[in-house]
């Protein structure tokens, strides 16, 4: 499956910078001049996890496979992008492939490295993007509405799902408001996510601060966080540049330097989670003596389809799923204490995988 969320921002806010820390490379070229970054940069990133670690401790498992979820750091984008400023249209198609946004906003000052309008101003800054995002929505809506006229006349029945939705994003937008504010019914999820608007995609606003804000963030990461609760949206604080140094130390090491910074954990490690959450994303785990493994589903995912996550042939085939819960599986000490006091389930096909649920599934070939 693989989840992707695309970073995105003005340039030269510190979009690679996060995105080497994420990745713990320096794949992607970070440099104090605007539009550094041309051609995305997609690295795989690991989902920590606190409860694998455990899982793995009561079994003994030798190997522990973290889950991934895939990071897309696209060029800058600027005001009057959506006509073809800046590097125009071509990030818009990078955008329209990922499933969520990071919005990086600069909430740093450094009069050494150039902000593209000469001020920090995050919310102004939000809103120049989101404008852009609106404004190629609204160009591509008229035209894909235009297009599907001949198809409404035959009454084709996809071509009118796709242009009623259409014309209510149309609507939104038209207000000034961004395509993930149209209330969608459920069965119509699937048309409107394959619509793949810009701004229907859930969001996530990353707050770049300055070193010294990492712990307990600043007056403009504050002004972020009133405006992400203003849209329902979620807000992060984090220091691209520190966090690019902690990922290049040993994890000793890190734990030092966090505790001295007074953070009592990596910023990425709770921006992947928010991520995650965003996502509406869900993990079961595999355990054995050989490994203890974390899968990723989305929420309200049926068995079969959980275990097709491994291997297509564990759904096609799928029998049933053993399960114990993950609370019962640490508490009680392993699978065969969990069976022996009766926690363990056997689950069909309709059973919908709960978030933490150690999974052994059973299947013909
Ligand atoms: N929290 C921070 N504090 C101070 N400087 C920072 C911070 N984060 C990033 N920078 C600096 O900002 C500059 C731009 O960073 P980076 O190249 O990551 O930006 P970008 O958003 O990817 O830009 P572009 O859109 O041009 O690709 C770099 O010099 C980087 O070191
Ligand atoms: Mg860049």
């Amino acid at each position: 499956m693989g989840f992707k969320m695309g970073i995105v921002g003005l340039p030269n806010v510190g979009k690679s910078t996060l995105f080497n820390a994420l990745t713990k490379t320096a794949a992607a070229q970070a440099a104090n001049f605007p539009f550094c970054t041309i051609e995305p940069n997609i690295g795989e990133v690991a989902v920590p996890d606190a409860r694998l670690d455990k899982l793995a401790a009561t079994a003994g498992s030798k190997q522990i496979i973290p889950t991934r979820m895939t990071f897309v750091d696209i060029a800058g984008l600027v005001k009057g992008a959506s006509k073809g400023e800046g590097l125009g249209n071509q990030f818009l198609a990078n955008i329209r492939e990922v499933d969520a946004i990071a919005h990086v906003l600069r909430c740093f000052e450094d009069d050494d490295v150039t902000h593209v309008e000469d001020r920090v101003d995050p919310v102004a800054d939000a809103d120049t993007i989101e404008t852009e995002l609106m404004l190629a929505d609204l160009e591509s809506i008229e035209k894909r509405r235009a297009g599907l006229v001949r198809k409404l006349k035959g009454g084709d029945k996809e071509a009118v799902t796709q242009d009623r939705l259409l014309a209510a994003a149309q609507a939104a937008l038209e207000e000034g408001k961004p395509a993930r504010t149209v209330q969608v019914d459920a069965e119509d999820l699937k048309a409107w996510k394959m619509l793949q608007l810009l701004t229907s995609k859930p969001i996530l606003y990353v707050c770049n601060v300055d070193e010294g804000s990492a712990g307990a963030g600043n007056d403009f990461s504050a002004r972020v966080a009133e405006m992400a609760a203003e849209q329902g949206a979620a807000s992060v604080v984090i220091s691209a540049q520190i966090e690019e140094e902690i990922s290049q130390l040993d994890p000793e090491e890190a734990e030092m330097f966090l505790t001295e910074m007074g953070l009592d954990e990596a910023g990425l490690d709770r921006l992947i989670r928010a991520g995650y959450e965003l996502l509406h994303l869900e993990t079961y785990f595999t355990v054995g003596p050989k490994e203890a493994r974390a899968w990723t589903i989305p929420a309200g995912t049926p068995a079969p389809k959980a275990a097709g996550v491994i291997h297509g042939d564990f759904e096609k085939g799928f029998i049933r799923a053993e399960t114990i819960a993950y609370d019962d599986f640490v508490t009680l000490g392993g699978e065969q204490k969990a069976k022996d006091a009766g926690k363990m389930r056997a689950e069909g096909k309709q059973y919908i995988v709960k978030d933490g649920d150690v999974l052994h599934f059973l299947f013909n070939t």
